[in-house]
């Protein structure tokens, strides 16, 4: 598990560490991290140009340091002071290891970035507000202008740490290299895609527990429901699905397709005759019609067929079910649903809340969190990082996704395996999180060359499951 902790976590946690370490320690491993990962980033330090963006405050200091690192090793590096308040002794080391510093008329800052290798963001870090000022922006600008690759120091600058929002502009990185742990901005977007690739540096911080999460593959292995040797199909799972219509029937095929690459043992669907005919067409194993199920997955394509009476029915029935799609119209804000599992998209959650999609696409975190409390659910908001926040404030984001997965009924995909994990025994949150992580593996192993359907994309979630649950090679669990 990847843990992002708050800046007022991370001011805490550096605080303790600082006062039993001489002055200055910390920000010395934040900068020999940022500048191997520079040298490393390039592949070369000898005679690499290097262009550093510093700001008033200790990022600039990060950033000069790994300057003087570089320098020290050959590299011709050119410090941007972008406040007359940079980090003193920092500017002071770089000079002294041969590098040069000065506004940015004294350093040509324009010829310099454009003939630069590498830019190196230490305009903010934690102590920053969202935006760029202008003289920043104009910098950053030539950088993007000239295709010049800039490594963040901490975060890119401008984004909004604690939210991921990007309410302003901001720094657009290639690579960005954090210190002691994760912040929010790195697994949330739109400030996640700001960000490039994370590396994360350690310098000793001991953190408390961290309020956003991400799963990694040892944590799909760990929480993956795999059947023993005593299980049989009904302990394993049966998941009853109600999906699909006249007017859209491939929701139902495509949404058995997800439960049935789940962990399910069997699949029950409930819908009319000619859709459940479809439905065994293509997958003759499922049952159709009620019968005992240990876990409900209703919404995709409903259509005007949705019967609201029969799904709150079911609602408040003691099985956990996961809502999708048109399923969402039922939900109400009276009433226990903890272990309500919900899926929408940006668009439906906005209709939930009563907000503009534009405004939930801006500040994901914040309607996700929202809707969970309001809505007593765990939401699942789907997106190119998809966040999933339960009713008592945990939050897990899935950064693993691939643009290729924004494809017609790939959603259905999703909530059929998300519903195959919760019939399984998985609560909401991991049912929701592992279901996320298998559905963009499986979409990058369907998308590996290039497009691909969301039948495809359910076709993969078996091999993605099995490469994931493999302890090492060869060795399938
Ligand atoms: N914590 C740790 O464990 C470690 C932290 N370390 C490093 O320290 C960094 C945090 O340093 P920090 O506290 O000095 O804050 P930082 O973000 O550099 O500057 C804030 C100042 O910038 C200004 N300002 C604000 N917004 C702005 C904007 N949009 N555009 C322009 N300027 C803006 C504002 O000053 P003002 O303009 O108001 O005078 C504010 O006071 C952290 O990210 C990491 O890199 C490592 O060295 C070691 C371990
Ligand atoms: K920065």
């Amino acid at each position: 598990m990847r843990h992002a902790h708050t800046v007022e976590q991370v001011r805490a946690a550096e605080a303790d560490l600082m006062a039993k370490l001489p002055e200055g320690t910390l920000m010395q491993r934040a900068a020999t991290g940022l500048a191997v990962a520079i040298s490393n980033f390039l592949g070369y330090t000898y005679g690499a140009r290097v262009v550093l963006l510093v700001g008033s405050g200790d990022n600039g200091g990060d950033a000069l340091y790994a300057g003087q690192k570089l320098a020290r090793r050959g590299a011709e590096v050119t410090a941007v002071l972008l406040s007359d308040k940079a980090h003193r002794a920092g500017v002071a080391a770089l000079v002294a290891a041969g590098g040069r510093a000065g506004s940015p008329e004294e350093v040509g800052s324009v010829a310099a970035i454009a003939a630069a290798d590498v830019v190196v963001d230490g305009i903010v870090g934690i102590g920053g507000r969202p935006g760029l000022k202008p003289e920043a922006l104009a910098t950053v600008k030539v950088a993007t202008d000239h295709q010049v690759p800039i490594v963040a120091v901490d975060m890119p600058s401008g984004v909004d740490v604690d939210t991921g929002e990007t309410p302003a502009e901001h720094v657009q990185a290639t690579l960005t290299v954090t210190f002691g742990t994760h912040k929010i901005c790195h697994f949330v977007d739109p400030a996640a895609a700001a960000c490039g690739p994370v590396h994360l540096v350690d310098i000793g911080l001991e953190l408390p527990p961290a309020p956003v999460a991400s799963l990694q593959a040892a944590d799909i292995r760990d929480l993956y429901p795999v059947p023993r040797g005593e299980s049989d199909k009904y302990s394993r799972g049966v998941l009853g699905l109600m999906a699909g219509s006249s007017q859209y029937p491939g929701a139902a095929v495509i949404a058995t397709s997800g439960a049935l690459a789940g962990p399910i043992g069997m699949l029950r669907y409930v819908g009319p005759g000619k859709v459940a005919d479809a439905v065994r067409a293509a997958h003759p194993e499922i049952v159709a019609g009620e019968g005992r199920v240990q876990a409900w997955a209703i919404g995709s394509g409903l259509g005007d067929e949705l019967d609201i009476g029969k799904v709150r029915e079911l609602l408040d029935a003691e099985e956990p079910a996961l809502l999708d799609a048109d399923g969402l119209k039922v939900l109400d804000e009276s009433g226990d649903h903890t272990d309500v599992l919900i899926t929408p998209h940006a668009g439906e959650l906005s209709r939930l809340l009563g907000v503009e999609r534009g405004v939930v696409e801006a500040e994901r975190l914040r309607h996700a969190r929202e809707a969970a409390e309001r809505f007593d659910v765990t939401v699942l908001l789907k997106g190119s990082t998809t966040v999933i926040a339960t009713p008592d404030g945990q939050v897990r984001v899935n950064t693993n996704a691939t643009a290729w997965l924004a494809t017609a009924g790939a959603g259905d995909v999703l909530a059929g395996l998300c519903g195959s994990l919760l019939a399984a025994g998985l609560t909401p949150l991991d049912a929701g999180s592992v279901g996320a992580y298998l559905h963009a593996a499986a979409a990058r192993l369907a998308a590996a060359d290039g497009p691909a359907t969301a039948m495809q994309v359910a076709g993969k979630v078996a091999e993605a499951t099995r490469l994931l649950l493999r302890r090492d090679h060869g060795d399938p669990r």
